[in-house]
């Protein structure tokens, strides 16, 4: 098990991603989050981005989930969907190169993407929304599986997480990341119950924009509200 997985096992990671062109959409304060993130208890940190990346590299070593959102208008595939988006991250200083591991229309294969991670010394983790997903990718030389994509493949989002892909995923014998609408601290240890190595915790930690719609949003009585 290499280092960087043992850092993780047992412990949370959390995801600083901005929304998107929101008032905290800025490499330094994504880097604050993260530093607040380890200062809290967390094990590692899930940076979407490379100028993000580079802004946390630069203030921690803790191990770094890197991963790159691009809409494809030809692919609905939008976790790091190309090899050299994968090396950018790895030489900004990612461990783990997160990417989608749906069976999906996509511009590159899934087994290249696997092997550039792999041969530049880093480690894969697929983003799945089903087991055979992660049986597909662990096949392939897959490290870390996480249950990310799980409800993200059309249709209304489910409220909770998906507890039972994690189970599952548990079951392919790699790295298991419980990961997707985790809210509550008792969704998480359930995680660790069901499996997980890591649990990765997002939008309610440091999207504050989820967090208030989801208060405000109650008040009113409309439906949660959320953004990927
Ligand atoms: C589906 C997709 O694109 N998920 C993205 C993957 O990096 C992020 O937008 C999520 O915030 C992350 O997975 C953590 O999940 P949550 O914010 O629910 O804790």
């Amino acid at each position: 098990m290499s280092s960087i997985l043992e850092q993780l096992r047992g412990g949370l990671i959390v995801s600083c991603q901005p929304v998107i062109g929101g008032p905290l959409d800025r490499p330094e304060i994504t880097a604050a989050f993260a530093l607040a993130a380890l200062d809290g208890g967390a094990r590692g940190l899930r940076i979407e981005g490379v100028e993000n990346l580079k802004a946390v590299r630069a203030v921690t070593k803790a191990p770094v989930i890197g991963l790159i959102k691009q809409d494809l208008a030809d692919s609905p595939v939008r976790i790091t969907p190309f090899a050299r988006q994968a090396n950018a991250l790895i030489e900004a200083g990612a461990d783990i190169v997160a990417f989608d591991a749906t069976d999906r229309v996509r511009p590159e294969p899934i087994s290249s993407l696997i092997a550039a991670i792999n041969t530049a010394g880093a480690l894969a983790m697929a983003d799945c929304s089903s087991v055979e997903d992660g049986e597909r990718a662990a096949e392939l030389g897959c490290e870390l599986l996480g249950s990310t994509m799980s409800g993200y493949l059309g249709g209304p989002i489910p409220d909770g997480p998906d507890l039972e892909l994690v189970a599952a995923l548990s079951r392919c014998g790699r790295f298991t990341v419980a990961e997707g609408r985790y809210q509550r601290p008792a969704e998480a240890v359930q995680a660790q119950k069901n499996g997980a190595d890591a649990v990765v915790v997002g939008s309610a930690i440091s999207r504050p924009e989820h967090i208030t719609s989801w208060f405000a949003d109650a008040l009113t009585g409309h439906a949660k509200t959320g953004e990927r």
